[in-house]
């Protein structure tokens, strides 16, 4: 499990650790780590450190007083090191370091052309809102050279709670995040500014309560999907009730289905349009057709607008995923529910209980508006798209790590809210059972597509693989 922690706990976790420590050690942690990275990453791109070229954007704050450090240490190491100051004030301590290091200080645009690495210092978690015009104009000339763009502690122009770009912001190659992982690396828009994160330790840890945000690996999700014991039948391996597609949208059914079968439900239950009943028989003949006694229910992908049936179904006390338009359903859940909805779905979710929101927003602030359909609705919210997040209404939050944007396809979230059926199942909590879907489902996308576009039914072929190396403990 990886965590992410909100910007105002980082803050009061480094006071704590620094006012055990002398002056300034805290920041030579970090720079240390930092410039170690950069070193590494000069060695593999052009063989060696010295004689490279580097430019450091430099800010106002301690985000440029790392970078000044980081700069210092590169210059001891024989690369040439050249300061921007993008603010009249910068680091005294840092620049004084950079400068006895054998740094130089510059004025001129032009030396970012020919750099081999930019390290951009020019706002970390004290920034509020995109980059201002100066600053976007000197990262515009920095991302056309060939230099690689390192950011220090967050992309500066990222919100690193939130994830929203407000903006303009730095699209960096790598991030060197100082000492633990801030939420808005994990979620897009920001994260798509992030490239590679790698968390430099300064040994904030121990100080640190609740974390923001978690991100599953293999090892979590294996051990949060229980293997069948030795006495399990299909009743006890969970029984899961598949209620979506329509006339217009019998392949709804089949790919939930689908999902829920791959998924490792001990049985799927089908109830739904004869038609679409057919479908799902045909593809799926272990599927059993009518009512009855289910641990979990799926209710919504492909039906349209739900009808009283529909309502019925959802008020019973089951577990239940609630898809598409049948998410606005959740005040009549009688049990907990997982609600899948994507951004558009969750925006008309949230109008309908009074909010004034558009989808734009919502697309922005992915988290935000997760956490808030959570809390209005007191069910957990997976929220589909560039990130999937999984929300609980305690406020407890997951990024999925393993998904790719070949998952936008038609089909695809019939077939997650399927494996989160079959999550639920067998036994899984909401939280858990979106979390581990939405891995699974991710991984399953990445296997099936491979670089290139990929399909539903592909995705479903691959959920088993998925599984094995979720069961192996391993992730591609
Ligand atoms: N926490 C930790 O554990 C550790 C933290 N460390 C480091 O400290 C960093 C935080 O430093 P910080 O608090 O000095 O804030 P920081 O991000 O440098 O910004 C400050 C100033 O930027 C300005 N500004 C604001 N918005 C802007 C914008 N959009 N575009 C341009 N400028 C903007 C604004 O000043 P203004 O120009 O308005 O006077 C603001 O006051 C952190 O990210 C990490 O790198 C490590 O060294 C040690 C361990
Ligand atoms: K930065």
């Amino acid at each position: 499990m990886r965590y992410a922690y909100a910007v105002d706990d980082v803050r009061s976790a480094e006071a704590a650790l620094a006012a055990t420590l002398p002056p300034g050690t805290l920041m030579e942690r970090a720079s240390a780590g930092m410039a170690a990275a950069c070193l590494r990453l000069l060695r593999d791109a052009r063989g060696g450190a010295y004689g490279a070229r580097a430019v450091l954007l430099v800010g106002s704050g301690d985000n440029g007083g790392d970078a000044l450090f980081v700069g210092a240490r590169l210059a001891r190491r024989g690369v040439r090191v050249a300061a921007l100051l993008l603010s009249e004030r910068v680091h005294e301590a840092g620049l004084a370091a950079l400068l006895g290091a054998g740094g130089r200080v510059t004025g001129s645009l032009d030396e970012l052309d020919a750099a081999d690495l930019v390290l951009d210092g020019i706002v970390g978690i004290g920034g509020r809102g995109g980059l201002r015009p100066e600053a976007a104009r000197v990262v515009r000339r920095a991302e056309a050279g060939g230099a690689l763009l390192v950011a220090v502690d967050v992309p500066s122009g990222v919100d690193a709670d939130t994830g929203e770009v407000a903006g303009d912001a730095v699209h960096a190659d790598l991030t060197l995040c100082a000492g633990v992982l801030k939420p808005g690396l994990l979620v897009d828009p920001a994260a798509g500014c992030a490239g590679l994160v790698e968390v430099v330790g300064i040994g904030l840890e121990p100080l640190l309560g609740a974390p923001a945000l978690e991100v599953l690996d293999a090892a979590d999700v294996g051990e949060l999907l229980p293997e069948p014991g030795r006495e399990s039948d299909k009743y006890r391996r969970g029984v899961v009730g598949v209620s979506a597609g329509s006339d217009a949208y019998p392949g709804a059914a089949v790919l939930c289905a689908g999902g829920a079968v791959r998924g490792g439900a001990g049985m799927v239950r089908y109830l739904g349009p004869e038609h679409a009943g057919q479908a799902v028989l045909a593809r799926w003949p272990e599927v059993v057709v009518g009512d009855g006694r289910v641990q979990a229910r799926v209710v919504g992908p492909g039906i349209g607008e739900p009808d009283d049936g529909v309502r019925e179904l959802v008020s019973r006390p089951e577990p239940l995923v609630l898809d598409a338009a049948s998410t606005r359903l959740h005040a009549l859940v009688g049990g907990s529910a997982l609600l899948t909805p994507h951004a558009g779905e969750l925006t008309a979710l949230l109008q309908a209980d009074g909010v004034e929101v558009r989808r734009e927003d919502v697309e922005a602030r992915r988290l935000h508006w997760a956490r808030q359909a959570a809390a209005r609705t007191g069910s957990t919210v997976l929220l589909k798209g560039s990130t999937t997040l999984v929300v609980s209404p305690d406020g407890r939050a997951r990024a999925n790590p393993t998904g790719t944007s070949w998952l936008a396809t038609a089909g695809s979230g019939d077939v997650l809210a399927g494996l989160a059926g079959a999550f639920l199942a067998r036994g899984l909590d909401p939280f858990d059972a979106g979390a581990c879907a939405a891995w699974v489902h991710g991984l399953a996308g990445r296997l099936s597509s491979g670089g290139a576009p990929t399909d539903a039914g592909r995705l479903l072929d691959a959920v088993p693989e998925a599984l094995r190396r979720v069961a192996a403990g391993q992730r591609s």
